[in-house]
């Protein structure tokens, strides 16, 4: 079949040229990969292969037409490519689909469940096309990887998507778009159309592109009780596209979707199918009907897009996480106990930095969307920095000899209390001063212990617990005698500045 597939050539030179750079040996053009994602979930641009495409002494200088397909993995993209490369072989012809017992072949496609596809590949020649106002373009097909498979991380699948949607002139995907809009008021992507694949309900909306319209708008319709996720895409889609459409397939038949010796020959696929892919193919591919890729409203030509695919690669390489390291420097394990006042303000400082981090990355999902986003970030900052200042607070070694020393206080009160009540006669008093002093004694012990082993910590804990609320006792009853000692000198000396601090306190209270 190969030599079929050469054979087409001749057809009609000045149509289709072909760009013979990338030929294997046998002649035959291939899909190259000129984007990979490696296992570390990294991305490669192959810019060899990418310039051996694009600038082709033929091609460089022409206005490019970049067309790619991109969805969910295992749903026939690359299938669907092949149909428009044989379209774009056979184009001459009226009969383009050729022979109905050729196998379909290309861009690799198969059954199954694993993926197929991966990173970006792009068919290894240009097709060279007369538009009907006399300029002679270069066609460029993309086969991109499905998203959602089981390999992928959903970063990995929005930057293949974003980066073929950002260079092809015709694709399918919402977001990203309006990353590429800050500085400019056109809409910076061509065309998006969806394609619904085995499309069952041609009783309420007809197979083709009519049908697709209807279903798209009823669809697309914004309405107010929706989730504002939802309204904010359907915003978003009209924003960021010059050209939305749609277009309903009818299911090829089950040769196609379950038979593993299916090879693509048209003789095995479902009439309904074959007939409105003679509708689909040409409305996307047909001279008249594709677009020149254009960025920010100017016309790019191959040598363009091959910048344009490294500054863009750039862009998705370079976006790197900051490390989450700035307050464990200022208090982390090793560091001294910071004064609390000291911890707030590099607290705040460090906040203040992380948010405008946050507010200076490029988002999907716009303004309102991310404010949500913001709010939770807000939140986990606040909640970390209650650990850390759990954490500088342990370091504190009055802290730290809280519960001993509390403990020691509780063991010397008890002393001198079964002491004196020994002494004067009331023995009970005595022995339960006696009592608390000795357990007291094995608190200490314990907590020692607890300290010194590791083991036990919850038991720790709980001793800790206590000390400190006796501790937190003794100091709020000092605070009160001290707020009295205060109640009185306000009393014995009233002064009109003191008044007024009293009487703002007394506001503050109520
Ligand atoms: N039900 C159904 N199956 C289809 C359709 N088109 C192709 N297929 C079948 O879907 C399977 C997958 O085709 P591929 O073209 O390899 O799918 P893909 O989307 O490129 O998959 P990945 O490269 O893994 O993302 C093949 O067995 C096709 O025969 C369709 O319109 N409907
Ligand atoms: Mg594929």
């Amino acid at each position: 079949d190969s030599r079929d597939w050469k054979d087409t050539e001749s057809f009609d030179k000045n149509v289709y040229d072909w760009s013979s750079e990338e030929e294997e040996p046998d002649g035959r053009a291939r899909p190259i990969q000129v984007l990979l994602v490696k296992d570390d979930h990294t991305f490669e641009l192959d810019e060899a292969a990418l310039s051996r495409i694009l600038l082709s002494e033929e091609v460089r200088d022409r206005e490019v037409v970049a067309i790619s397909v991109a969805g969910a993995f295992r749903k026939g993209k690359s299938f669907l490519m092949d149909f428009m490369l044989r379209y774009m072989y056979n184009h001459a012809s009226e009969n383009w689909l050729g022979n109905p017992e050729e196998p379909l072949t290309g861009f690799s496609w198969r059954g199954g469940s694993e993926r197929e596809t991966t990173g970006i590949q792009i068919w290894s020649e240009v097709f060279l096309v007369d538009k009907p106002d006399g300029r002679k373009v270069a066609v460029l097909l993309m086969d991109t990887q499905g998203t959602f498979d089981s390999q992928s991380t959903l970063r990995d699948s929005a930057t293949v998507f974003a980066l073929s949607t950002m260079i092809s002139s015709m694709q399918l995907f919402t977001e990203y778009g309006r990353l590429a809009m800050e500085e400019t008021f056109l809409k910076p992507f061509q065309s998006m159309i969806f394609l619904v694949r085995d499309w069952s309900f041609p009783y309420e909306f007809p197979y083709g592109q009519e049908g697709g319209m209807k279903f798209l708008e009823k669809r697309l319709k914004i309405s107010e009780n929706q989730h504002e996720e939802l309204q904010n895409v359907r915003k978003h889609i009209h924003s960021c596209f010059t050209n939305i459409s749609c277009f309903l397939m009818p299911h090829p038949g089950l040769k196609v979707a379950t038979n593993p010796h299916f090879d693509g020959r048209i003789k095995e696929i479902d009439g309904e199918f074959i007939n409105n892919l003679t509708v689909l193919v040409p409305w996307l591919l047909s001279p008249r009907n594709i677009d020149v890729k254009e960025i920010n409203g100017s016309k790019i030509t191959c040598r363009g897009l091959l910048e344009y695919f490294k500054a863009y690669i750039k862009i998705y390489q370079g976006e790197e996480l900051p490390h989450p390291k700035s307050m464990l420097q200022v208090c982390g394990g090793d560091r001294p106990f910071l004064a609390p006042s000291e911890l707030q303000a590099r607290h705040s400082a460090i906040r203040e930095e992380a948010l405008q981090v946050f507010k200076g990355v490029k988002k999907m999902g716009g303004e309102e969307f991310s404010r949500r986003y913001l709010q939770q970030l807000e939140g986990e900052i606040d909640e970390v920095f209650v650990q850390y200042i759990k954490h500088n607070d342990s370091k504190n070694i009055f802290h730290a000899a809280r519960t001993p020393a509390t403990l020691f206080v509780v063991i010397f009160v008890m002393y001198v209390a079964a002491g004196i009540t020994g002494f004067v006669g009331v023995d009970i008093i005595a022995s339960l001063c006696n009592m608390i002093l000795g357990l007291a004694l094995i608190t200490l012990c314990t907590w020692a212990y607890i300290r010194y082993s590791g083991e036990y910590r919850e038991l720790g804990a709980v001793i800790d617990q206590v000390a400190g609320a006796l501790w937190d006792q003794a100091l709020y009853k000092l605070y009160n005698v001290a707020a009295n000692h205060r109640h009185l000198y306000h009393h014995a000396f009233p002064g009109h500045q003191v008044e007024e601090v009293a009487e703002e306190q007394d506001k503050k209270r109520d």
